[in-house]
């Protein structure tokens, strides 16, 4: 069953029953959105829990959403963030995912939130991931937020079509927090989330802007047979939010 939504800005899109879609004028209106739902979801599993746990991606999309729940009133020493996937390079790097989270979101009042750091400082990309495996392993599972992006070839995470290592992340019966992947068509080798990870969140989101991914996304829900050609797809058969901006 879907839903067919009219949006404001780009035309129709017809999305899954279970999809809460969400338009915006402009990035700064999702961003302040975004940051007010993922502090509702965490306070929600603090109270529960005692703790949260927030996974965030890299990428240019996420910096202004970043930036506001940085200066959102929550008891940010309960929280523990993760990347939900983070390139093989050096935290100085300027394509390191964790330098962005630090400069953009781990600041302010979110200052106080504990990073699991992925182990970029390992020999290689597999030695990282199964290091990063064993830190992950020691959080609660499953995740209470998981914030999403996507390439405009379908990626999520760093679950890349053609990725040699796209089926063994993905399997059902894997019981791996995280693993390493080789991307297609990107940089550096990858350590990613593994995909029962990321679909068991209680609160999964998709963050996206632009024309081109809204078109991205209306091709992954157009034919959701063959996820493997566009990961993304892997998760939109479950429940989740759906943020965008033109
Ligand atoms: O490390 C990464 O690159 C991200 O985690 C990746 O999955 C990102 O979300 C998409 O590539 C979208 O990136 P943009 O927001 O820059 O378009």
């Amino acid at each position: 069953m879907t839903q067919r939504i009219e949006t404001l800005a780009n035309g129709k899109i017809e999305v899954p029953e279970t999809t809460n879609f969400r338009e915006f004028p402009d990035a700064q209106g999702l961003a302040a959105a975004l940051a007010a739902k993922v502090a509702k979801v965490l306070n929600a599993a603090i109270q529960a829990n005692g703790s949260a746990t927030l996974a965030v991606s890299g990428g240019s999309t996420p910096i202004p959403f970043f930036e506001a729940l940085s200066q959102t009133p929550l008891q940010w020493d309960k929280v523990q963030v993760l990347l939900v996937d983070e390139r093989f390079v050096a935290t100085s790097d300027d394509a390191s995912n964790t330098r962005l989270v630090k400069r953009s979101l781990l600041k302010n009042l979110a200052r106080q939130a504990k990073l699991i750091e992925v182990a970029v400082d390992a020999p290689d990309a597999e030695a990282a991931a199964e290091a990063t495996n064993s830190r992950y392993a020691t959080l609660h599972w499953p995740l209470d937020c998981c914030v999403l992006g996507m390439g405009n070839d379908g990626h999520t995470a760093s679950l890349f079509p053609g990725s040699p290592q796209l089926a063994s992340a993905c399997s059902d019966t894997t019981t791996r927090y995280c693993c390493m992947a080789e991307p297609t068509g990107a940089p550096h080798a990858r350590i990613t989330l593994t995909l029962p990870r990321i679909r068991a969140a209680t609160a999964l989101i998709l963050h996206i802007a632009g024309d081109a991914k809204l078109d991205t996304l209306r091709k992954a829900l157009e034919d959701m047979a063959q996820p493997e050609l566009m990961p993304v797809r892997y998760v939109l058969n479950r429940p989740l939010s759906i943020f965008w901006n033109p």
